[in-house]
């Protein structure tokens, strides 16, 4: 299993950031060390399987539901987001600054008119799903002044093959025992969204993360965790009714048959 060979993969060879001056901290005021793997690059064939993680629970519906507020609400304030998640780092206003959703409704000139990246991507995947030129980009140089997090994962390539949607996503950073369930979780079903939109089916999602890292206090919860028994991948119903990517809502989205371990109660984040 992905998840599985990938920590052991960290726990056993990974380096250590004890010593170097690092940017997180703990809620205590702690500094944040990791364990790291450099370039961790894990394939999902989501026409095989829904990859969600069965070893402890992900909230499948507020991890779609941050992708929406990014993706689709095309907003950079927590007053549209259902969950806590991003509370620590929005200011008094709500806003996380100019970060993702704030990127994605930026309206960029091209030859064929003015629209932002989801638009340019919706409108590429109907009109000319085979180019090789489909990306949306985040990871905006001029606004990271602006942004209170930089953003982690900050682009996908799509690349359509026959009738499959695959998708590149580029991660530059990941806490692997907070984020990589949730993150890999809500990207297959973007993937999903924007492959149903299109005509098209589902291919493989490949993730690439620069730095995929285990928080020092983390470490122990993950040995823990991946040496428990793993169930089969549960399926992802989809309502096929939706014909635009602006539609889905996330009641559109029910797993069946999803058993999984326990769930690791007050994982710390670090800030
Ligand atoms: N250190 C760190 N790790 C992260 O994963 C992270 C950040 N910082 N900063 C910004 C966002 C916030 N992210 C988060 C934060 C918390 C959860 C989390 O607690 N998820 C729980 C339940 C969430 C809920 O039900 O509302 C889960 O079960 O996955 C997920 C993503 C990902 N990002
Ligand atoms: O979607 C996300 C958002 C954030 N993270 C993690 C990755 C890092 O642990 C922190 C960000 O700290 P940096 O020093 O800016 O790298 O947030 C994630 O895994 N997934």
């Amino acid at each position: 299993m992905t998840f599985i060979a990938m920590c052991k993969d960290i726990l056993a060879h990974g380096f250590s950031s004890e010593g170097e001056a690092v940017r997180a901290r703990w809620a205590d005021g702690a500094p944040a060390h990791t364990i790291k793997k450099f370039a961790a690059v894990n394939r999902y064939d989501l026409a095989e399987e829904f990859p969600i993680l069965t070893l402890r629970p992900t909230n499948l519906k507020a991890a779609i539901d941050e992708i929406l507020w990014i993706w689709q609400k095309k907003s950079n304030n927590i007053k549209d987001l259902n969950s806590r998640i991003w509370d620590s780092w929005a200011d008094e206003t709500g806003s996380i600054g100019k970060a993702y959703g704030y990127q994605l409704a930026i309206k960029h000139q091209y030859r064929e008119g003015e629209f932002d990246q989801v638009d340019r991507l919706l409108l590429d995947l109907k009109e000319n799903p085979y180019s090789r030129r489909i990306i949306v980009n985040m990871y905006n140089h001029a606004d990271l002044h602006a942004m209170h997090l930089y953003p982690c994962a900050y682009s996908m390539t799509f690349n359509v093959t026959g009738n499959r949607l695959n998708a590149i996503l580029n991660q530059r950073s990941q806490d692997i025992l907070v984020a990589n369930n949730w993150n890999v979780a809500q990207y297959a079903v973007l993937v999903h969204m924007l492959a149903q939109v299109s005509g098209l089916k589902a291919g493989e999602l490949v993730h690439v993360i620069a730095d995929a890292h285990i928080y020092d206090r983390h470490i122990p919860l993950v040995e823990e965790l991946i040496n428990r028994p793993a169930y089969p991948a549960p399926k992802l119903l989809i309502n096929r009714q939706v014909k635009s990517f602006y539609d889905f809502t996330v009641a559109d989205f029910v797993l069946e048959n999803y058993q999984s371990g326990q769930q690791i109660k007050n994982i710390p984040v670090a800030i």
